[in-house]
Parts: C-alpha cells; structure tokens; sequence
C-alpha cells in the first residue's frame, strides 16, 4: 500500500482546511504501522484516503497495483469491502446478528459463499471459538473488538486499518487486542496500519509515522513506549 504526495483539502476558500499536505508513504505487505501525531494532524484523514474512505484533493492511493484514484463510488465500495478490513474505536458490530453473522457479513453482502471451515479458522485466531453464536453485547469490549479484528480478517484483505482500536478498551483488553494485530501479522502476514493517541499501543508496531500538520514528520522503527512518547512531546520543535 502506497500513498503518493497525497493531499487532502477539505472546504474552500478561506475556510479550507489542509489536512494532509503531500504525504508519500509505503505500508508493505506484512508490516504493522502505527500513525501518531497531535490532534488535527490529519490521522484519520490519512487513514480514510489510505482505505478508500476519503478521497484525496489531489496525489495518487495505490493498494498493490490498484490505484484508487479516479474510481467511481461503486467501485471503492467494492474494493473496500472484498480487499480491506476495518475496525474502529466503537467495534460497529451489529447487536442484533450472533458472532458469526456479524464476522461473515462482509462475505455475504459481497455474495460470496460463507467457508465455515474458515469461519472457524478466524474465530479460532481471534480466540473467540466457543463464542460464535452469541450476541455481540453479551461479550466484553476487549472480545467485541475482536470480533471486529476477526471480521476484518474474513476476507483475507489486503490492508486492515484500525482507527484507534483499543480507544475504548481498558489496559488488559487493550493488549489482547493489540496482541492479536501483532499475531496476524506475523503468523498470518496481513498489513496493518494503526492510528492511535497512545504511545504504549503504538510500540507495538514495526514502524510509528509521526505526522504535524497534514504533513510526516518523521518515523521510529520498533521503537519504545517512552521513545515514541519523547518523539510526540517535541514534534512541534524545529
Ligand atoms: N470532513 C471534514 N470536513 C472538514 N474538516 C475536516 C473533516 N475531517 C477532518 N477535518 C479537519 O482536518 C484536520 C485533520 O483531521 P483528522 O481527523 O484527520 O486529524 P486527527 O489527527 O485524526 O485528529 P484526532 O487525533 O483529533 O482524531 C483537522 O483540522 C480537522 O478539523
């Protein structure tokens, strides 16, 4: 996954705001990337361009050798829903389908035939195989956002991209669900790029971006909870 001198600008005139300012960025295959940056820096927004959420004012979004640029709602939707995986802050599971509905829902609603041996093979890796025909809400926070984490992963994606997935998770379940990022990753060679606010749930990356007004600000590799927490206070020095 590639970003190339991405810029996004939403608004016009003297209300525009500049979100991302020529940002070139690769993610390959097999890493995990945590984005930090203050507030407003433009995290999100390059998360969302990243996955074909958002589109950039200008600059070219290459995932492997599709480039997202200049194609039409349909098609993003599309390429969203069979190449990427999504997990949020807020899980965005439905309560009204059991574990295993919601972890296939993707499949189904891209028409395409649900593998329980697979299905099993997902649930297991998220460690929530004895679980599959319970409601979302009758789980704890850290087991939902693994449902999130084990749908994202339903569709063998290209990319997983996770906006702040241990947001609203205590320290223990927060490092379960950073644990398994980690884990498919490693065991199963998906490409994860992160953001987060918190320094200790981005030393779990390969590499953390720092990003400063809309623009890179320099990375770490495999760097410490402490070493990227320096890094973030002394963002704004010259
Ligand atoms: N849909 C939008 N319309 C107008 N301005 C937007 C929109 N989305 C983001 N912005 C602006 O773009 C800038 C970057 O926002 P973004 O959400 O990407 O930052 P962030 O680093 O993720 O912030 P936070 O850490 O607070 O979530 C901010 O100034 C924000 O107000």
């Amino acid at each position: 996954m590639r970003l190339d001198a991405v810029s996004k600008v939403y608004g016009s005139g003297k209300h525009a705001v500049r979100a991302l300012d020529g940002v070139t960025a690769g993610f390959a295959r097999g890493t995990f990337t945590a984005v930090m940056g203050p507030s407003g820096s433009g995290k999100s927004t390059l998360l969302n361009c990243a996955a074909g959420l958002d589109r950039p004012t200008s600059g070219r979004v290459l995932l492997g050798d599709t480039e997202l640029s200049g194609r039409s709602e349909t098609e993003l939707t599309q390429l969203r829903r069979d190449r990427i995986g999504f997990v949020f802050q807020a899980y965005n599971l439905l309560g009204a389908l059991s574990v295993a509905d919601n972890v296939t829902l993707p499949l189904r609603l891209a028409g395409k035939p649900v593998d329980r041996g697979r299905l099993a093979g997902v649930l297991a890796a998220v460690g929530l195989a004895e679980h599959h025909d319970r409601r979302p809400g009758s789980l704890s926070g850290g087991q939902q956002q693994r449902v999130a984490v084990a749908r994202a992963l339903i569709t063998g994606p290209d990319l997983v991209c996770a906006d702040e997935p241990t947001g609203a998770l205590d320290s223990r379940s927060g490092r379960q669900v950073l644990d398994l990022l980690r884990r498919i990753v490693d065991e199963l060679g998906q490409t994860v790029l992160m953001v987060t606010h918190d320094p200790v749930a981005a030393a779990w990356a390969d590499t953390v971006v720092f990003l400063a007004d809309g623009r890179l600000a320099g990375e770490l590799h495999r760097p410490s909870a402490e070493r990227i927490a320096q890094r973030l206070t002394h963002l704004g020095d010259a």
